[in-house]
This record gives structure tokens, sequence and C-alpha cells, in this order.
């Protein structure tokens, strides 16, 4: 068993030039959890997973897999499974002998190495193409292929960039609830990056959002989507509505606050249809608020919306935007 978890890394720090990418970055993966790394494009969440697996240097903090301290290690003496946008295949080699890699550098025989990269090959739907080498394959199932060297290796840590990005959404959605299930039956730690919320919502089970460099909320997935520590946070996680109170605080209003059809009238001041029904903008005493109503509750809306916020489901949240965003 491992000793330790998956991934410690403590007080990550690495810049470019002027530019502070990681700035004090501690990240903790247990055994068998996936933590996902979620912020803006540029926010430093590819420099950080690139410290850990080895690919880029940090200028100061360490790195542990497994209770193993690997900061002056290599990437290939680290044991950790990469899937990465530019850590391509090896295009000599056949989709079989490319997943099988891994286990035979690790000194499994040809024949177990090749039943370990057969079993991961049929999860990610590809068992009929083990011959075929790289150049004979779409992107995605390039990326499939990648994911697959990277799960053949059984090491105690996956690191995932983006591992879903070239996919259909059909695929994605298959392979969202396949690898949830794989993870946890290989026991791995994993973190992963990804600019996809319902990924992260699928397959996380902690999630750390990060902000110019720096890790500004972490903890469980589900306590992090419902109760985002700021206005930055909860505006970047999608919350329709932060109601900024022109001062050091915001008001969050998760959908479960609002009632319908009892309080103020607040006049409508914008409406959108959308898949299954209506987003509906009212100008509530507190600020405006929009909501998604199903088709029938949008039947019932005119020229105004009785809504009341309940005040107790209201989260109070300091406001840490910039200055020149308006009501998120
Ligand atoms: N090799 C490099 N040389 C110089 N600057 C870099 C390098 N790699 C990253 N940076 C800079 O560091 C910052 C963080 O980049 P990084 O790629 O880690 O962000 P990210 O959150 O992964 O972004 P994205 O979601 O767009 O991939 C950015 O300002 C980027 O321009």
């Amino acid at each position: 068993m491992t000793p330790g978890p998956a991934l410690q890394a403590t007080s990550l720090f690495k810049s470019f030039g002027s530019v502070q990418a990681v700035q004090d970055v501690s990240l903790t993966v247990a055994a068998g959890e996936t933590l996902a790394l979620l912020g803006p494009s540029g926010c430093g969440k590819s420099t950080a997973l690139r410290c850990v697996a080895g690919l880029d240097r940090p200028d100061s903090g360490r790195v542990q897999v497994g209770g193993r301290d690997v900061t002056a290690l290599p990437p290939e003496a680290r044991h950790v499974g990469l899937v990465f946008q530019d850590y391509a295949l090896f295009p000599h080699l056949s989709v079989l002998e490319n997943v099988a890699y891994g286990p035979r550098r690790r000194g499994a025989a040809r024949p177990v190495a090749h039943a370990q990269a057969r079993e991961v090959l049929d999860l990610v739907g590809l068992s009929a193409l083990e011959t075929r080498v790289p150049a004979q394959l779409s992107g995605g199932q390039q990326q499939r292929v990648a994911l697959a060297r990277a799960l053949a290796t059984r090491a105690p840590l996956l690191l995932l960039d983006e591992p879903l990005s070239n996919l259909d959404e059909k695929l994605r959605a298959e392979l969202r609830v396949g690898l949830r299930d794989l993870f946890h039956r290989v026991g791995a730690g994993v973190l992963i990056v990804t600019h996809d919320q319902r990924e992260a919502q699928a397959l996380a089970d902690t999630v750390a959002v990060m902000r110019a460099g720096k890790v500004v909320q972490q903890g469980a997935a589900r306590e992090v989507f419902t109760r985002p520590a700021t206005a930055w946070v909860a505006a970047f996680l999608g919350w329709s509505n932060v109601l900024r109170r022109g001062g050091a605080e915001a008001l969050l209003v998760p959908e479960h606050a609002a009632r319908l059809g009892v309080g103020e009238a607040c006049p409508v001041t914008a409406r959108h249809l959308t898949e299954v029904g209506e987003t509906v903008t009212v100008v509530h005493p507190l600020g405006p608020v929009t909501l998604h109503l199903s088709a029938r509750e949008a039947a019932l809306v005119g020229e105004s919306l009785r809504l009341t916020l309940d005040p107790a489901a209201l989260l109070r949240v300091p406001d840490d935007l910039p200055d020149d965003q308006e009501n998120a």
C-alpha cells in the first residue's frame, strides 16, 4: 500500500521572468481521490501541474508522491501517469505498444504488459485499433490512447491536463462516467486540470480554485460549488446572482433562496428562451436577479414577477471582484 497521500505538494513557487505563475500553492490528493484544479486561463494551473510532474522545476517548494520526495527527480523517475497536450505518443509504436510501454518499463513481462494494456484500451473503447500507429488515429483517439497509457502505468498518481478536450460531447459524457469508476477501481490519486465545470463536478471529490497564481479556495467539491468563499469564486463558478453591495461584501443567491409568486412585485428587465424554459432578469430591492424558470413558471411571468429572497439562504461573502465588474 502507498505510504502517505498520493500527492503532497507543499508551497510551490514558479516564476517566468517577471510573471509569478505559481505562488505558494499547496495541494494534497489522497489515494483514490480526484482533485480538480480550476481557474481562468493563465492563472497557473498547467504550471502547477507541470511542477508536480517534473516537467517544470519549481523555484521552491516540495513534491511528494506516495510519501516519497520526488522534488529533485526527473519526470520518468516520479512514477506518475501523465496525460498532457505536449506529452506525445511514440509515433513508431502501435497503440498496444504505446500503452504497454509503462508496464514494460517497470519490468512487466511482455504478455503481462499487453494484458494490462488491453484492459485499459477496452475501457477507453479502442480495443479494435490496437495495431494502428498514432498517425492513423484521429485527435480524439490519440487522446484516449494517452489516457490509456497513463492508466496502464498503475502509478499512485495520475496527472491529467484537459484530458477530454479533443473529444466530442457524447464521448466526453461516456468517458466521464467510465473514468470516475475506473479512478476509484485503480485507487490512484488523480490531479486533473479542466476548463469544463461539468467534468469537474462529475469527476472530482475535491476542488482547488486558482486565481493569479494562488489557490483561493480548496475543499470538498460539493462544498466549493455550493458555498463559494468569495464573490470572485462564485462568479468564476458560474453563479448567476452575485449581488454587489457597494462595500466589502457581496450576497450570493442560491437557487433555493428564491420564492416565486410571493413578496414584492419586481419589474422584469430581460427574458431569454432556453432549451428547458426561460431565463428572466428582475430588479429586486437587493439588486438585479436572474432566474432560470421552467416553461410552466415562465408562462406566469408578465411585466413583473413577485419574488422573495429567503434572507437565511443568502450567502454573505467578501467582495473581491474587480471594481469595474458589474453585478456578475
Ligand atoms: N514557459 C513559459 N515561459 C513564460 N511564461 C510562461 C510559461 N509557461 C507559462 N507561462 C505564463 O505563466 C502564467 C500561467 O500559465 P499557465 O499555462 O500555467 O496557466 P493556465 O491556468 O494553465 O492557463 P490555460 O488554462 O490557458 O492553459 C501565464 O501568464 C503564462 O503566460
